[in-house]
């Protein structure tokens, strides 16, 4: 079959019946960021495709009248837009990502986890009980901001706490460019609370510790009960995970949702400008230390630790601003020498193999 793929390039006009395909493609979250990165030559050839679920040994990717399972690429993930090479997949060439979400992989090895890309907004989840945490919320709107994707702060079960109004009030401290909105997950609630969001082409996610609401949410996004969710012990507020994989949805209104497992672990690394943007003020105010680089300790004229002793800035949250600091500078800095040793170890083994290729 012969497409027209000039509907997928920006601001052309479009011959009849090209609108129905434009319209497939839009939903899954093709704009004019993707069309600009490639000919209209590269789209005859290799049809662009969405990878909405990432398998050890498989890629699920989805695209016009394409629905299918395709070898793994390397450094990819859920999310990402690929020009398919239906010939040899291995070929398919992963266009740039407008925002990019990563953690340290959970666990010693150092290694960088792709956690997902092309997200326009992304839900941080949270239940309006003991499980509730600033820093935690903190640590993942750093992420979303560093990743360029406009965090939302959701809390659910508002249905069953005897306070939700204190949970509120915590979490619309956290940041003014953060939103906030506390829901009952289930039911048909989510979808008109979160509609500003979930507008056709935008593509959403789902955060938060196991047994918050995400696949709740999901499937309120979805209007159906798809996803598996299960019942939790709320006494203690712990999840059993129902949840194994990231899988990107496509939801009738046009929307994509990213559905994500609870994770346990989220160390950050490469985020300092994330964590710059969250905790502006306090950026803000650490460049008029009289020390360039001031630790914001027990240095002379520091100016965070002055407008901590004014009481102008609250104490708990300057130490979880350090404390975020100090992780991702020590990560970051971890993974950084890393990567020079990996080059050193590499240089080393071509050497090795060329000498051995002379001697032989
Ligand atoms: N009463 C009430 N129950 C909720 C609400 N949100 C979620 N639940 C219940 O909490 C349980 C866990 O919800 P899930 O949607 O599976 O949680 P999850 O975040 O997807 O969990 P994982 O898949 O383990 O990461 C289910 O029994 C939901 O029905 C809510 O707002 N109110
Ligand atoms: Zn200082």
């Amino acid at each position: 079959m012969t497409r027209d793929y000039s509907t997928f390039l920006p601001q052309k006009t479009t011959p009849a019946g090209a609108e129905i395909r434009r319209s497939i493609i839009t939903s899954l979250g093709w704009r004019p960021f993707f069309s600009q990165q490639v000919s209209a030559d590269e789209l005859i050839d290799t049809p662009p495709v969405r990878i909405v679920e990432v398998h050890r040994k498989a890629l699920h990717v989805v695209g016009d009248g394409i629905d299918t399972s395709i070898r793994p690429l390397p450094n990819v993930t859920v999310g990402d837009w690929i020009m398919l090479n239906q010939d040899d997949t291995l070929l398919s060439r992963a266009l740039d990502r407008f925002s990019l979400m990563k953690r340290r992989a959970p666990g010693s090895n150092l290694q960088i986890q792709l956690i997902a890309s092309n997200i326009d907004t992304a839900f941080i989840v949270s239940s309006c009980n003991p499980d509730f945490n600033v820093a935690r919320l903190e640590r993942y709107i750093s992420l979303a901001m560093e990743a360029d994707t406009a965090p939302v702060i959701v809390l659910t079960k508002t249905d069953l706490a005897a306070d939700p109004e204190d949970y509120i009030a915590q979490a619309r401290a956290i940041s003014d460019a953060v939103p906030v909105v506390a829901l009952d997950a289930r039911g048909g609630a989510p979808r008109e609370q979160l509609a500003q969001w979930c507008k056709p082409g935008q593509t959403v996610a789902f955060f938060g510790t196991s047994g918050v609401g995400k696949s709740t949410l999901t499937n309120a996004l979805a209007g159906s009960d798809a996803i598996e969710t299960q019942e939790i012990r709320e006494d203690d507020a712990r999840g059993r995970h129902t949840t194994t994989r990231r899988q990107l949805y496509i939801v009738p209104n046009g929307c994509m949702v990213l559905d994500t497992p609870g994770m346990r672990e989220l160390q950050l690394m490469d985020s300092a400008s994330g964590i710059d943007d969250l905790f502006a003020d306090l950026h803000a105010l650490s460049a008029q230390c009289k020390f360039n680089d001031c630790k914001h300790t027990v240095e002379p004229g520091c100016a965070v630790r002055a407008a901590i002793e004014s009481g102008e800035v609250d104490e708990a949250r300057y130490t979880r601003w350090l404390k975020l600091k100090s992780e991702d500078a020590e990560n970051t800095v971890t993974m950084a020498m890393r990567k020079a040793k990996d080059k050193v170890l590499g240089k080393n083994i071509r050497k090795i193999q060329k000498k051995n290729k002379k001697s032989n």
